[in-house]
């Protein structure tokens, strides 16, 4: 067997795979491991990753740097403020960003105003990225802070590499299909931090969560969560169902780019941050999460996949440049 169920629920089956038997497994394992993550982003959208390559070193520093960096000063943290969706770096303060569903930026100006997601976030974007420069926090602040979090980002672009070659091997494609579609690391990392929060918040105000319904952009996310629970994905019949945190593993999803590559044949769920599960007294404490935003190259022509069409017409959308796309998805979401 290469997988066993971390979710099984209302239809919903998210596979719990051991990622070092792609990495460094026989053949045989590889290929199985591969058809296993693929099946994973076929049905569930979703996957849990145990033995990857990150290390928990640098995950616990990523951590750690993002606590103290929203533990700053409201005014420090705004010193490097989110500007524009094609830049897509900085700190964007609670309610700034409402993730949803919702296509107008009307529609998603009226849903901010009532009920404005109860979390902040950093975003860091490809270091060196010409006219793009990321707003780091001064050094003195926040010790090693830039050094360690490009290191990490690294990390992360490597997986997305691997992720994307276990797909490709799933899919019966040479295993460096995408490599050149996505070795630049045109991704983001963001820092998620969820403010402690009183639990009447949520009986107050039914409509509430940390993070609204949405489906990710790109091509795939990893997603790092810590222990607090929270973080629900929608089941085939259209429930929420827990995805619980598991130690040591990554959540990775598809995003909505990654399907329309795969013609549809991959799925990019919807999921969202709710009031966590059990509670602890009258008040949640904080949650944090680090959600790695990987995207093609965004100079990359995104058009259906190889084997993912028989004929021409059975080509569902038009190629388009992964850059706009995203620009044009962030557009509507700030
Ligand atoms: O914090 C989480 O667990 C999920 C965050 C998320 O889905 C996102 O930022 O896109
Ligand atoms: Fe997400």
């Amino acid at each position: 067997m290469a997988s066993d169920a971390a979710v099984s629920k209302e239809g919903l089956v998210i596979p719990l795979i051991d990622f070092s038997r792609f990495l460094h497994g026989s053949p045989e394992e590889r290929l199985n491991t591969a058809r296993a993550i693929l099946h994973g982003f076929q049905t569930a959208g979703f996957i849990y990753l145990s033995n990857h390559s990150i290390e928990p070193a640098s995950l616990k520093r990523a951590f750690d740097h993002s606590a103290r960096f929203f533990a700053q000063k409201t005014e420090d943290k705004l010193s490097v403020a989110w500007t524009t969706p094609r830049a897509n770096r900085g700190y964007s303060a609670p309610g700034r960003e409402k993730v949803s569903q919702l296509q107008t930026e009307e529609e998603v100006e009226k849903i901010r105003n009532a009920v404005p997601d109860l979390k902040e976030s950093f975003e860091i974007g490809r270091e060196g990225e010409p006219g793009y420069p990321n707003p780091w926090p001064a050094e003195g602040a926040l010790t090693n802070f830039k050094g360690e979090m490009l290191e990490f980002f690294e990390e992360c672009r490597l997986m997305h590499v691997e992720v994307m070659r276990a797909i490709a091997v799933g899919m019966g494609l040479e295993e460096g299909f995408f490599d050149s579609f996505v070795d630049v690391g045109d991704n983001t990392l963001r820092l998620l931090h969820y403010p402690s929060v009183k639990a009447e918040v949520f009986k107050i105000n039914p409509g509430q969560v940390r993070a609204g319904e949405h489906s990710d952009y790109g091509s795939i996310t990893l997603l790092f969560q810590d222990n607090r629970g929270g973080l629900q994905v929608q089941s085939p019949t259209g429930q929420f169902v827990d995805a619980t945190p598991i130690e040591g593993t990554i959540v990775v999803n598809a995003g909505d780019l990654l399907a329309r590559w795969s013609n549809d044949t991959i799925k990019s769920t919807i999921h969202r941050v709710v009031e966590p599960p059990g509670k602890e007294g009258i008040e949640y404490p904080p949650r944090y999460s680090i959600a790695y935003f990987c995207n093609p190259n965004f100079k990359s022509h995104i058009e259906a996949i190889p084997g993912t069409f028989a004929t021409e017409e059975e080509k569902k959308y038009q190629g388009i440049n992964s850059g706009d796309y995203l620009v044009q998805r962030l557009t509507a979401t700030y």
